[in-house]
């Protein structure tokens, strides 16, 4: 059995995230491919993924879905924010929640691994909460600048790097898949 896991994703910055909080403890190979995404639900997009990672990679594979879901609409985008960011953007997310009081949001990270084609597929989630926010900070990640997570006054990009990866949603999966790489 290969130990070396291939993280698929054609997201640079989930890369650079994943790496700056676990590449101390596993190793990791990267390839980028764009997987196709089902419809369906958080869990159901993240175990389809890798499945196709590990068809493709023939190994040890992981991948890892992002959703944003705001509670005025019962958790959507939620896996589908992709394509609301890629057409509406920050401005377009904060005006889906004019009509709500309600503006909290869950961020949702997601990881799938799997040893390879027809394994089990271990699935491990870290959820931070906020609030969905008028944009602030630097432009660099998604909807980093109009998610404000709970507790804090500065939204994600707002934050430094090392203080959003030691409480994201994303910290939080990798805590969980840490945990269980480390007695694979
Ligand atoms: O921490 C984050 N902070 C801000 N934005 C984020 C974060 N993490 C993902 N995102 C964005 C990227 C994409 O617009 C959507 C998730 O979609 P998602 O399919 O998981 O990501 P992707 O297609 O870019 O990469 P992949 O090849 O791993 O599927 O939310
Ligand atoms: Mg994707």
């Amino acid at each position: 059995m290969s130990k070396v896991i291939t993280f698929v994703t054609g997201n640079v910055n989930k890369l650079k995230e994943v790496q700056a909080i676990i590449a101390d403890s596993v190793e990791l190979t990267n390839k980028s491919l764009d997987l196709e995404e089902v419809q369906g639900t958080i869990l159901e997009v993240a175990e389809a993924k890798c499945k196709q990672a590990a068809s493709i990679i023939q190994g040890p594979v992981l991948v890892e879905d992002t959703a944003l879901g705001f509670s005025a609409y019962g958790g959507l985008p939620g896996p589908y924010i992709k394509w609301f960011m890629a057409k509406i953007g920050h401005e377009g997310l904060n005006n889906m929640l004019v009509a709500y009081d309600d503006k909290s949001a869950q961020a949702i990270c997601t990881f799938a691994f799997s040893e390879g084609p027809g394994k089990e597929v271990k699935i491990f989630q870290g959820i931070q909460d906020g609030i969905i926010v008028p944009a602030r900070g630097p432009v660099g990640f998604g909807w980093d600048p109009c998610f404000q997570p709970d507790g804090f006054d500065q939204t994600y990009a707002e934050m430094p790097k090392s203080l959003k990866n030691t409480i994201s949603h994303r910290f939080k999966a990798l805590q969980l898949l840490k945990e269980f790489l480390s007695s694979r």
